[in-house]
């Protein structure tokens, strides 16, 4: 996994929205690190407060509260001023965003929607030196002839073309930490696996900290070094990737995993519902409770916390001890978890 040393620490983040005469938090104690040359994969279903947890780290929020603590190196994020957080976005900090027809200018050429962020952060460049480095971008990103695509527009290039371009915007100034929210949700398989290649190759690079947000277990599978489980607000479950996939314990977890069909095996056991909207979340008690009703309320704790079940392994309640899914039986609840 590289070094270990720490970039990212967020502590007790809470990111609230304002409905009607009240605040509902989206983002609810969530406490989590990223190392240098790490991939924090970051998945949960929609809703669940990965989008508002990655506003909250990039300070892109206009009208949230947030409260509790974001450690970028020595600095609390979450207390700059927004003019020193803009020198910290798009230089030590950047994001990809899912998609990239509406993060980019379509009234604007390519290279010269680069040359904004290096204008911005190195001033000191000449004209030459960034059109010099904007042509290095297009073609690190895997762009083809660079010197005729600098002068395109957004729509004249395809969904795959126009991701790379955001991750060229991103990379410019060789961001320490770099979040990417559904960077291939809109693309097509092959195109994906492109992105998803290349993220990893900029990983190695650059020895980056990276947030990977998604939907895709897949993906997070094949990126991720550790993954988050986010649900309704708060991580749920956090291991790192191999001790998910084997041996996932929160009854969420399980059931994300399960709707993955394996190759032979139809869908098994999954839990129905959705996460409840932001106004109706569930505030006291285990957030996961009305999904698996069949779980006695005795199960689960009144206050869930997250629980060290081994080193670096957290499970949020003490419900994913007694969880069993309804096709199952009883007693072959949980796989011997004690
Ligand atoms: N600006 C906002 N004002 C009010 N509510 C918001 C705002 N942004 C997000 N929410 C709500 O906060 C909750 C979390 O949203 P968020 O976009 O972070 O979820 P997500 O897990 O990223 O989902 P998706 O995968 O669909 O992007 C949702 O209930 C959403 O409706």
């Amino acid at each position: 996994m590289g070094n270990k040393e720490k970039l990212l620490d967020i502590k007790n983040l809470k990111t609230s929205f304002r409905i009607g005469d009240d605040y509902y938090a989206a983002v609810d104690d969530v406490s989590i690190a990223l190392n240098k040359n790490e991939v924090l994969g970051i998945v949960g279903e929609s809703g669940s407060g990965k989008s508002a947890l990655a506003f909250s780290i990039m300070g892109l929020h206009t009208r949230a509260r947030i409260e509790g603590n974001i450690m970028f190196k020595d600095r609390n994020i979450a207390e700059i001023s927004p003019g020193a957080l803009n020198k910290l976005r798009g230089d030590e900090m950047a994001m990809i965003f899912q998609d990239p027809l509406t993060a980019l200018n379509p009234l604007m050429e390519i290279g010269d929607q680069i040359a904004e962020t290096l204008i911005l952060h190195r001033p000191e460049m000449t004209q030459r030196q960034r059109k010099r480095r904007i042509i290095e971008l297009l073609d690190q990103v895997g762009i083809p002839r660079p010197e005729y695509v600098f002068q395109q527009f957004p729509h004249e290039l395809s969904g795959g073309m126009r991701q790379r371009v955001m991750i060229a915007i991103a990379i410019a100034n060789k961001p320490e930490l770099l979040i990417a929210d559904e960077p291939t949700t809109a693309l097509d398989v092959t195109i994906q696996a492109q992105i998803l290649d290349l993220i990893r190759e900029l990983k190695e690079d650059m020895q980056s900290g990276i947030i990977l947000i998604t939907h895709d277990l897949g993906v997070v599978a094949e990126m991720a070094d550790r993954v988050a489980v986010m649900y309704a607000g708060q991580v749920v479950e956090i291991a790192d990737v191999y001790t998910l996939f084997d041996r996932p314990l929160h009854p969420y977890t399980r059931s994300l995993l399960n709707s993955v069909p394996t190759e032979g095996q139809d869908k098994l056991h999954v839990i129905q519902g959705i996460v409840p909207s932001l106004k109706h979340l569930p505030r006291e008690g285990c957030r996961f409770a009305a999904r698996i009703p069949w779980i006695d309320d005795s199960a689960h704790e009144p206050r869930p916390e997250l629980h060290e079940v081994s080193p670096g392994h957290f499970v949020r309640c003490t419900c994913y001890k007694h969880f069993y899914f309804p096709e199952e039986s009883k007693e072959g609840q949980a796989h011997g978890v004690t």
